[in-house]
């Protein structure tokens, strides 16, 4: 037994389960206390390290979320949207932090994480890396000093197997372009151009999707006017850093009042 918080890591044999897992595996802030798959995966029953082609490490993948979560301090969870509105009420039943990563939540979907949130620590955000959440206090500031002459369109890349569009870092630039102009991000979105749509509407924020082989992560919020252009830009290029701040976000949580955050609260931005 220490005294250093306990992580639980759900959707173990995923490409930001296995990140997290050795995340928490090499921090020497936080333990490894559990690892979640889903019901009928071939992981579970194994032994972790084995699964994920090392060492064994005494930890036995599990399907059973609430007994895990019951042994924990905290959860970090990037799987798919109706398994993180399952575990949030099993990490609220179990008194966990939550930390969720998961993207491509609706507005319904999101809403149903706030009785958990009223329980528990809550931290939810698009992208846990340190440089997205400064690109969104930076695209708020943007678009705050500018005016309708500039047309902001948000471009991100990802790797092939990404099932959901527009990214959820996208949205959050989206939405914090729209919080500086003072609009609703609802009422000026253009997302999925094609066809004869017209010309660009003064003052809708545009969303891109692109989609290919192995791209981590990359995010453009283009400010175009006549004359000039300003692109502010993040690229990431390794997946640790998303689990760096999704650790991150599970420390800070512990002892604070229930609640849901982000990480612009995590990282103090
Ligand atoms: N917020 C952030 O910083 C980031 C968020 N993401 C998001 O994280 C999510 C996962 O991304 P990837 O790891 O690339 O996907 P992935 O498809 O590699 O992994 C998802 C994992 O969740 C597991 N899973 C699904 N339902 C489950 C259930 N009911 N119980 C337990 N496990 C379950 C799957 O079996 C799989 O192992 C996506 O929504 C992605 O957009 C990814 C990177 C960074
Ligand atoms: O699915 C991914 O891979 C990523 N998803 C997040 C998103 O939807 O923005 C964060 C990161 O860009 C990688």
């Amino acid at each position: 037994m220490t005294d250093k918080p306990g992580i639980v890591i759900t959707g173990a044999s995923g490409r930001m389960g296995q990140m997290l897992i050795k995340t928490v595996l090499e921090s020497d802030k936080a333990e490894l206390a559990g690892v979640v798959e889903r019901e009928g995966h071939d992981w579970v029953g194994q032994d972790i390290g084995i699964a994920m082609g090392g060492a064994a490490l005494g930890v036995a993948v599990t399907d059973d979320a609430l007994a895990a979560f019951s042994e924990a301090q905290a959860v970090i969870d990037f799987t798919a949207p109706e398994a993180t509105i399952a575990f949030s009420k099993l990490a609220a039943q179990a008194g966990c932090v939550h930390v969720i990563g998961t993207t491509g939540m609706s507005d319904a979907q999101i809403a149903a994480l706030d009785p958990a949130a009223r329980d528990t620590v809550l931290v939810r955000a698009g992208n846990m890396s340190l440089g997205v959440n400064l690109l969104v206090q930076l695209t708020k500031k943007v678009a705050a000093a500018l005016d309708e002459e500039f047309d902001i369109e948000v471009i991100e890349a990802h790797h092939h197997h990404k099932v959901d569009a527009p990214s959820g870092t996208a949205l959050m630039l989206g939405e914090a372009a729209a919080e500086g102009r003072g609009v609703k991000l609802a009422d000026v979105a253009d997302r999925g151009r094609d066809g004869i749509t017209g010309a660009r509407k003064k003052g809708d924020i545009g969303f891109t999707a692109i989609r290919g082989g192995d791209i981590v992560g990359e995010h453009d919020v283009l400010f175009a006017a006549a004359g000039e252009r300003i692109v502010l830009r993040h690229m990431a290029t390794d997946r640790a850093i998303f689990a760096r701040g999704a650790l991150k976000a599970a420390l800070w949580g512990q002892g604070k009042a229930a609640g849901a955050y982000d990480m612009i609260d995590v990282l103090g931005l």
